[in-house]
């Protein structure tokens, strides 16, 4: 199973979404990184220039891979596993409405699924994990990694 072997692994952001501030999408991007950091030995360091490990955009429809996104709902989000160029990077859906909340669809949990597949996961059968497959919102105060997902990366990283 493909993993990263650096113990820091850079990413960056290189398209916003225009539904959150930057400086609230950096914040869950860096919150949703840190339940994995918290986990495995693994740091994650934002860059702000250049090609990091893990490149991450939000934009609707195609964008310039090959599987372009299909509008509202539906896909919300991909993430390639750990590899040189594409792997680890990661595309958010912006036709979906994206929020801080349980309204709409709560990027620190769409986020934290996502990076879970760019750090090496698949989907999960247990239906209380962070990798199952469809989208549930769970409170977000005070999350961390459920069990089934903490094994999971731990068991590729610990
Ligand atoms: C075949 C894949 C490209 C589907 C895509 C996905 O799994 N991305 O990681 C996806 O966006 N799946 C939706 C399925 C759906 N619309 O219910 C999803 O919610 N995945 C993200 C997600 C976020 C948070 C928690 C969970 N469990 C799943
Ligand atoms: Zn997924």
């Amino acid at each position: 199973k493909p993993r990263w072997k650096q113990s820091v692994v850079t990413y960056r952001i290189t398209e916003y979404t225009t539904q959150l501030s930057q400086r609230e999408v950096d914040s869950t991007i860096a919150k949703a990184f840190q339940l994995y950091s918290d986990v495995i030995p693994v740091d994650f360091k934002q860059i702000f220039s250049g090609t990091a490990d893990i490149m991450i955009l939000f934009k609707g429809g195609d964008h310039g891979d090959f599987y372009p996104f299909d509008g509202p709902n539906g896909v919300l989000a991909h993430a390639n596993s750990p590899g040189p160029e594409q792997g680890g990077d990661t595309h958010f859906d912006d036709d979906e409405k994206w929020s801080l909340s349980s309204h709409n669809i709560n990027l620190l949990l769409v986020a934290a699924h996502e990076f879970g597949h760019a750090l090496g996961l698949d989907h999960s059968r247990d239906s209380s994990a962070l990798m199952y497959p469809t989208y549930r919102y769970v409170s977000t105060n005070a999350y961390t990694l459920p069990r089934d997902d903490r094994l999971g990366v731990q068991a590729l990283y610990g």
